[in-house]
């Protein structure tokens, strides 16, 4: 990434550039999966979590930390080979899954480089032209050699975290727990490792700009750094997380504001970055089947309470956003609220 000269393409806009204060949030909760509570209080706190801050932390979530570590060491070690080396599996238009340093967040540069792959290996997506449906493979490097082992291991262990929580989200809005489970059998699931360089310009860049996740659910590894920002519902402020060593950050996508008919409110977030340490961070985006029409749950919606949301398919939304990601563009990508029925 340039040092000497800044590449425009990475300077926010005034109104969207960072603060140099920092409100760090002891606000968002942090809950012990495995901590004591009753399942009924387990259930109302992830309840509460996701109607107040659509964000919280876990700890005892079962997943070894020995597997995170693996992981995170894989993706440092992947990050520091020469770039010529990450292009290697440089992800492109068709090969839409790998190394690239390029994304833009609402047509503004990050300031960072990730390796994206997907849980399902090849993972079916919607043809671009619409018809029919396209296959996408990963690309995994040849160094660092057991970078695609950490990978597929962490993945099966985040899976079983993402079940539970999906349960407990299904038992917090009144649903059997294993409501959600049927969308996910041809899931779209992908990971993406994140590495933020150090930025001789965070005042005026982002590592990530603010965005919503677009999935369902979100379980974020976060390393000691500090960087996250989310949105506060209540006043718009934005609250630094603060890194927790072994918690997940989970964080509520469009898709449970969707399915929940806004019960459950997608926040936006952001990443600043600092000028001297570099940030990694592994979110692990859970996504549904590419044919899932997502709609408002019948159970959630009655002649009081209609349906907020036209149905869309998910397929083509992932796949019109992963194609705009790509480049800069002057037109507002693909959103939700596209959906949304006006009241
Ligand atoms: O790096 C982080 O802490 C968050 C990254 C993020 O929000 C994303 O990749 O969607
Ligand atoms: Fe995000």
């Amino acid at each position: 990434m340039g040092i000497d000269v800044i590449d425009e393409a990475f300077v926010q806009a005034p109104e969207h550039r960072p603060k140099l204060t920092i409100t760090e949030a002891e606000g968002i909760p942090l809950i012990d999966l495995s901590g004591g509570l009753t399942d009924d209080e387990l259930v109302r706190e992830i309840g509460k979590a996701c109607k107040q801050w659509g964000f919280f932390q876990v700890v005892n979530h079962g997943v070894p930390a020995e597997k995170r570590r693996r992981i995170e060491a894989a993706a440092r070690e992947f990050f520091a080979l020469l770039s010529e080396e990450k292009k290697k599996v440089r992800r492109n238009e068709v090969r839409v899954l790998g190394y690239y340093d390029t994304e833009h967040t609402k047509n503004v540069r990050d300031w960072k480089e990730v390796f994206d792959f997907s849980v399902e290996d090849p993972v079916l997506v919607p043809r671009n032209d619409g018809d029919g449906v396209q296959k996408w493979f990963n690309q995994w490097p040849d160094k660092p050699a057991d970078l695609r082992e950490a990978c597929e291991e962490y993945v099966k262990e985040v899976q079983k975290l993402c079940e539970k929580l999906m349960g407990l989200i299904a038992l917090s809005l009144g649903l059997p727990a294993n409501r959600f489970n049927g969308f996910f059998i041809d899931q779209t699931s992908f990971v993406r490792l994140n590495h933020y360089p150090p930025c001789p310009i965070p005042h005026l860049a982002l590592g990530v700009g603010r965005h919503k996740d677009a999935g369902a659910l979100t379980v974020l590894a976060q390393d000691d750094v500090g960087g996250l920002e989310v949105k506060r519902k209540t006043d718009g402020e934005w609250i630094r997380v603060k890194p927790t060593p072994n918690a997940f950050i989970i964080n509520v996508g469009d898709i449970i504001q969707v399915w929940s008919n806004e019960r459950y409110e997608s926040v936006e977030h952001r990443v600043m970055v600092n000028s001297e340490r570099e940030r990694f961070s592994i979110p692990f985006f859970l996504n549904p089947a590419h044919y899932t029409m997502v709609k408002p749950l019948e159970e959630l919606t009655d002649e009081q309470n209609p349906a907020k949301y036209r149905a869309y398919n998910w397929g083509k939304f992932f796949t019109t956003r992963k194609g705009s990601n790509f480049r800069k563009l002057n037109v507002e990508n693909i959103q939700i609220h596209h959906f949304r029925v006006s009241e």
